[in-house]
């Protein structure tokens, strides 16, 4: 590895020719030890080399634990949890002032009950309880505010955790704030593209929602196709019981996984929570990231989805919990060049 030892930023450009394939490496640590192997490269074509291309960071094993550098003078840690797909912890991401700060600022915007895709706009959503129920929370957008030095540090923060173009970061959706309390959950779901093979054949030509006006919170199959590359989330407090975020195929040989999505009855986390392979507690402050899709090795934008992101929160038990969502959004090489309707 040729990363270089004066900071993380020097190496992006260092590539091996390994077997006809490139490989590109993101040196995220301060030494060359800590380089992190990313998947392989895109394939250098001229046709691929006018966009930016997005990032994978695949960590060596489950466990392994990374030093960063996101807010100056500060070092923060990357905790690896699974490998398939790459979710990370990252305490401390906020500060305890920033937590209350995004919370204040969701509730002046005012709480709505979370609706699905497709479901019924006629339900009322707010008599619904019970693990029967795919979804119980509260939830508001926080739009994009350039004035605003909290949410602009916030996303440079993403931008250095993520590795991702600067673009994508900007070009995302707003920040979600999600509001659960006792009974509240949300079952395992993907946050991206519908990843059955006919949906995928079916969605192929769709532009991305982010790249649409279609509205998110109705049906939007149709009209265009979710593309949430990665998800980082962000516990805004400590949860007294419950609550943690599951992804019961995560590591999970692919047999096995096929074998539980099959089921079905595993993405009720009301009544599987335990058997999730991997779950993370919240932890005030605390960021998760994963990715909900590989990356393309060919165009170097967003490729398939992966099966094993499914994921959601289990039932609080006690107290309530609060979470912020920021989804980085990367288009398919088809819609490469077509602006956001966020980045305006
Ligand atoms: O609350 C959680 O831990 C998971 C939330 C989630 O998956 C989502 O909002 O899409
Ligand atoms: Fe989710």
């Amino acid at each position: 590895q040729h990363c270089h030892e004066d900071g993380a930023d020097s190496c992006d450009d260092t590539h091996e020719a390994l077997e006809g394939n490139r490989w590109q490496f993101h040196c995220i640590g301060k030494g060359d030890d800590e380089c992190v192997r990313l998947e392989e490269y895109y394939s250098h074509a001229p046709e691929y080399r006018r966009y930016e291309h997005a990032v994978f960071l695949k960590p060596n094993h489950a466990g392994e634990v990374i030093d960063v550098n996101i807010v100056p003078g500060k070092t923060h840690q990357m905790i690896a949890k699974a490998v398939d797909p790459p979710i990370y912890e990252i305490p401390n991401f906020l500060s305890d002032e920033e937590c209350e700060y995004v919370k204040k600022k969701a509730l002046a915007t005012g709480m709505v009950h979370s609706r699905l895709f497709g479901a019924n706009p006629d339900t009322n959503i707010e008599d619904l309880k019970g693990p029967d129920v795919f979804r119980i929370s509260r939830q508001t957008w926080l739009r994009r505010d350039n004035s605003d030095i909290m949410m602009t540090s916030w996303k440079d923060r993403i931008e250095k955790l993520t590795k991702m173009p600067r673009k994508y970061i900007e070009d995302s959706e707003p920040f979600q704030v999600v509001n659960y309390g006792v009974g509240g959950h949300y079952h395992a779901h993907t946050d991206s593209a519908s990843p059955g093979p006919e949906e995928m054949l079916r969605q192929k030509e769709l532009p991305c929602c982010y790249q649409t006006d279609c509205p998110i919170d109705k049906n939007v199959q149709l009209c265009c196709k979710v593309c949430r590359y990665m998800t980082v989330l962000v516990y805004l407090n400590d949860v007294e019981e419950g609550g943690q975020t599951a992804y019961p195929f995560a590591d999970l040989p692919g047999e096995d996984l096929q074998e539980k999505l099959k089921s079905g009855d595993y993405l009720n986390l009301s009544k599987h929570c335990n058997d999730a392979t991997i779950a993370v507690r919240p932890r005030k402050g605390m960021a998760v990231m994963w990715y909900n899709h590989a990356k393309d090795p060919t165009t170097g934008l967003i490729g398939d989805p992966l099966l094993s992101a499914y994921h959601g929160s289990c039932d609080v038990t006690k107290g309530e919990k609060w979470i912020a969502n920021m989804w980085i959004s990367v288009p398919p090489y088809e819609h490469w060049d077509k602006p956001s309707s966020f980045n305006t």
